[in-house]
């Protein structure tokens, strides 16, 4: 197994308008916990898609050293409100995304892997509540539960903790963290949070409008994010 979980090599994304990813270049490391970080609209989520297989880049490449077939990516999406009357419980909401999901019933096997992941996310005694009446942190965990089903290698939270109050923000880190301490999942987490990218990360890569930084994240300076404190 490769001690890197990707690589890309000279990303450019040309949109019609705007270039963003000018020459990406970097290697990340299993089991690291990276975040992204940078100004609106220097392409972040732009490199999201891309590693995600979901855009193609105008140039360079992203390569998976154990080939992609073998790397699971879980995704956590940006905070959405669930309508209150939203019935479907917080257990099936969580298993809607196994993969091979097409039946009325889970496999032991996934039954399993549906209860640890509800003990690692703390929603063991939610289990049976409807999704519509989870709080803002609850709602939140749960769909960071789904992206734990599949025993991911790797998972991306895409500005995950945006909009929740401070603690449900430190909760849900605080638990990415653990996990990826404990089973080594590597983590990719986009955010405009700098002190809780200083908090939880072990490296940061800053996008910025005419190129990138990388490095251990005691390197970050918030005066190095353009546009500084007013952002965090
Ligand atoms: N499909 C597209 N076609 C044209 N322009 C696009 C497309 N997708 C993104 N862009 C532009 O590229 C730039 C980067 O977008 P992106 O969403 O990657 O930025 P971001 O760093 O994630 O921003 P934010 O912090 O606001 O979420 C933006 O100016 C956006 O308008």
């Amino acid at each position: 197994m490769s001690e890197f979980i990707l690589e890309t090599n000279n990303l450019k994304e040309e949109f019609p308008e705007k270039t963003v990813l000018h020459d990406l270049s970097f290697k990340l490391k299993r089991g690291t916990f990276l975040s992204i970080v940078g100004e609106n609209g220097v392409g972040k989520t732009t490199l999201i898609k891309i590693i995600l297989g979901q855009l193609k880049p105008s140039n360079g490449t992203v390569t998976f050293p154990d080939k992609q077939e073998n790397i699971k990516i879980g995704y956590v999406p940006q905070f959405r409100n669930i309508d209150d009357e939203y019935q479907l419980s917080v257990k099936n909401f969580i298993g809607l995304n196994f993969s091979g999901y097409h039946l009325p019933w889970l496999t032991p096997k996934e039954k399993l892997r549906l209860n640890k992941v509800l003990q690692q996310t703390n929603l063991s005694k939610l289990q049976n509540e409807s999704m519509g009446q989870a709080s803002g942190g609850e709602k939140q965990r749960a769909y960071l539960a789904q992206a734990l089903v599949n025993e991911p290698d790797l998972l991306i939270l895409d500005e995950s903790t945006a909009s929740l109050d401070p603690v449900a923000k430190e909760d849900l880190l605080n638990l990415v963290r653990e996990l990826n301490q404990k089973t080594a999942v590597t983590v990719i987490s986009v955010t405009h949070d700098i002190p809780l990218a200083q908090q939880f990360s072990d490296e940061y890569l800053l996008l910025k409008s005419d190129g990138f930084e990388t490095g251990p994240i005691g390197q970050l300076k918030i005066t190095d994010y353009e546009g500084g404190q007013e952002h965090v």
